[in-house]
């Protein structure tokens, strides 16, 4: 698998802006498992320069879209087009593609510029050192290009594997999973230099997790797949802003879910006439931090438990329908309230969708 992944057709340019052409098509594409379908007539478009990240949960079909696009998994029907040409038919090392997977599977007996000039292997030698050290400054490991990798913590040996992936510039990166064994405060602080190394090479790229927080922090569009079908695709701000479905709402993060009639009574009347509620829907989702502890305005409701998470006070609060919701205590300090205390609370109408 990396040696068709180093294969790739090199060429000795970083892009630093969008291609004009390019993009990949992907047309009802099916992969099956013996008679298990795991991607079911997904349609999906990614323009050139483009980031898209194939979001669902475990099992929902994500990897196996991505290996079929790679070649690595036979489609069982439809098509993949780049550039309005076919591709199915094309063997893994011959379409261009770079992988990235979640072990980056560097060689372990070369060094770091060892392992990025591996796929470089065209290039005069002076070419190809130059490309290197613009490969690690661009990852930021500047003056590592000595080091075995096998002496790297988890976070820069994912760094050095991303850099060979764009080392022979491919046409389109898949990434699958890229940060998913590391630890969650490096997986946050990578991800926005993820965001960053593809806005600067103008990848176009797909990249698959099951986290919408790193899906909507990275990609420029997210596709949520589930049960191997396509279930919505949308910039992040669409995705967020209407759901289409309470299972969608879900799975990025909405909750609790409550009825009509719990709704009202949290808004107040009048409330669900604001943008984004409708009274003939009778469910609604609470965003986080839909509801603010409110010192003289909302409704009163029973304190169940209290968090302090990230310098700021987090209550648990019983709803009138009996379910718990979380609120924001902004203005209040750590051990102001307790179980069993009923403060007010008020609900940002904005931060509340209906199905
Ligand atoms: N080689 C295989 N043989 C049989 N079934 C498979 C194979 N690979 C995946 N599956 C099944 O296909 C379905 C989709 O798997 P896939 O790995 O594509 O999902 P995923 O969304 O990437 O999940 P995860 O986030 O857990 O990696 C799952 O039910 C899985 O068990």
């Amino acid at each position: 698998m990396v040696k068709d992944q180093q294969a790739a057709a090199p060429s000795s340019a970083v892009r630093h802006s969008p291609p004009a052409h390019g993009g990949l098509a992907v047309r009802q594409a099916v992969v099956r498992y013996d008679d298990f379908t795991a991607v079911d007539g997904v349609d999906l478009d990614v323009a050139g320069g483009e980031v898209v990240a194939l979001l669902g949960p475990s099992g929902s079909g994500k990897s196996s879209l991505l290996r079929a696009i790679a070649g690595l998994e036979p489609l069982a029907g439809g098509q993949l087009l780049w550039d309005g040409e076919p591709v199915s038919e094309v063997p893994v090392h011959r379409r261009g593609f770079g992988l990235l997977f979640q072990d980056g599977q560097l060689f372990p007996h070369r060094s770091v510029a060892g392992n990025l000039a591996y796929g470089l292997s065209d290039l005069v030698r002076e070419q190809r050192r130059a490309r290197v050290a613009e490969l690690l400054e661009l990852v930021g490991l500047d003056g590592y290009g000595d080091r075995p990798v096998t002496k790297l913590s988890g976070g820069q040996a994912q760094r050095v594997a991303l850099a060979r992936a764009l080392a022979p510039s491919p046409r389109l990166l898949l990434l699958d999973e890229p940060l998913s064994a590391l630890d969650r405060g490096l997986r946050e602080r990578l991800t926005g230099e993820l965001h960053r190394i593809l806005r600067a090479t103008g990848i176009t790229a797909v990249y698959v997790t099951h986290d919408h927080d790193e899906a909507f922090t990275v990609a420029d569009r997210v596709a949520v797949l589930i049960d191997g079908r396509l279930a919505q695709a949308g910039t992040p701000a669409e995705l967020w802003q209407s759901p289409q479905s309470g299972e969608i709402a879900e799975f990025l993060g909405y909750g609790p879910f409550v009825d009509a009639e719990t709704m009202r009574a949290l808004a107040g009347s009048g409330a669900l006439d604001s943008v984004n509620l409708d009274r003939r829907d009778s469910t609604f989702a609470l965003a986080p931090g839909a509801l603010q502890v409110s010192p003289d305005s909302g409704i009163e409701l029973e304190v169940l438990a209290t968090r302090f998470v990230r310098g700021r006070l987090e209550v648990d609060l019983a709803l009138p329908g009996g379910q718990l919701a979380t609120a924001i205590a902004s203005a209040h300090a750590p051990g102001t309230l307790n179980p069993g205390d009923r403060v007010r609370a008020r609900l940002d109408p904005g931060a509340v969708v209906g199905f």
